[in-house]
């Protein structure tokens, strides 16, 4: 079976920095891949590239037999690509149902006037959306939140809202970006049953961008490295926990 995705040669400069040099990697439909690396390596470049928040200098990436890097930013969404944020992406005083539903909306179907005249339609789409968010929230345990607003809940439920966000624009493709940063030893675990449990059960292939590299190797089937640009190490947790460039990468050391 074809690759969901096929990213290769993708280059990316800004000014006199590569940040990104000739990148190559593949990911099997249904996959967790990790993509790791130092402070800097491009990891966050790649995902940019992956939502057209940047152009690329050189390269192709192959989405389902989509060229990726000729579509618009605006559409990304509508092709079942969906991503979270490093630092949140969430509205502080919004409901977490509303910010959920935030999500939902690029699924909706109707357009721009009939949504205006709020038709009969549009009515039963907004009914069907918010009955999908609500087994969103129900899933990762934010039913009792739904009406608070998103602000002042606690860290680890914010990172819950955000996986529910982007779960809730039904992606075929979800990209994490640090989905461990700043949890907790229990709710790292925690949100690590969450994925799996997610990546069985909607069928979703994930990319996740993450330092904490317990998660990575006991989460991911596959681990891409990079540094400075360059992927230096591509393979199974085990091979690339183990790659002598890896370990100089993170260590500075010869192995
Ligand atoms: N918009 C930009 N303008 C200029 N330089 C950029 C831009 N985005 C990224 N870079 C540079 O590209 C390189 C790769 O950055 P990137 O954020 O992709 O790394 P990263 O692996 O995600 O790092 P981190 O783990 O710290 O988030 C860095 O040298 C960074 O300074």
């Amino acid at each position: 079976m074809a690759p969901l995705l096929k990213v290769s040669d993708l280059t990316v400069r800004f000014g006199g920095i590569t940040a990104l040099d000739h990148v190559g990697f593949t990911v099997e439909t249904g996959r967790m891949v990790g993509l790791i690396g130092p402070n800097g390596a491009g990891k966050t470049t790649v995902f940019n590239c992956l939502t057209r928040r940047y152009d690329a200098d050189e390269g192709t990436v192959d989405y389902v037999g989509t060229d990726l890097l000729s579509v618009p930013p605006h559409a990304i969404a509508a092709l079942g690509i969906a991503r979270t944020f490093q630092n949140l992406g969430l509205f502080p005083g919004m409901s977490v149902r509303d910010n959920v539903l935030v999500g939902a909306h690029s699924r909706a179907r109707a357009g721009f006037g009939s949504a205006a005249l709020r038709l009969p339609a549009v009515r039963r789409e907004e009914a069907r959306l918010r009955d999908a968010a609500d087994e969103i929230l129900e899933r990762l345990g934010l039913t009792d939140v739904a009406d608070h607003p998103a602000v002042g809940l606690p860290f680890g439920t914010l990172k819950r809202i955000e996986l529910a966000r982007a779960l809730a624009a039904g992606p075929r493709l979800l990209l994490l970006d640090e989905p461990c940063n700043g949890l907790s030893h229990g709710e790292v675990g925690e949100f690590a049953d969450l994925l799996r449990a997610i990546r069985a059960d909607l069928e979703v292939t994930m990319i996740v961008v993450e330092h904490h590299m317990g998660f990575v190797m006991s989460t991911c089937d596959r681990v891409v490295c990079l540094e400075f640009g360059r992927k230096i190490a591509d393979g199974t947790p085990d091979e690339v926990q183990n790659d002598p460039a890896v370990l100089r990468a993170y260590l500075g050391t010869a192995a």
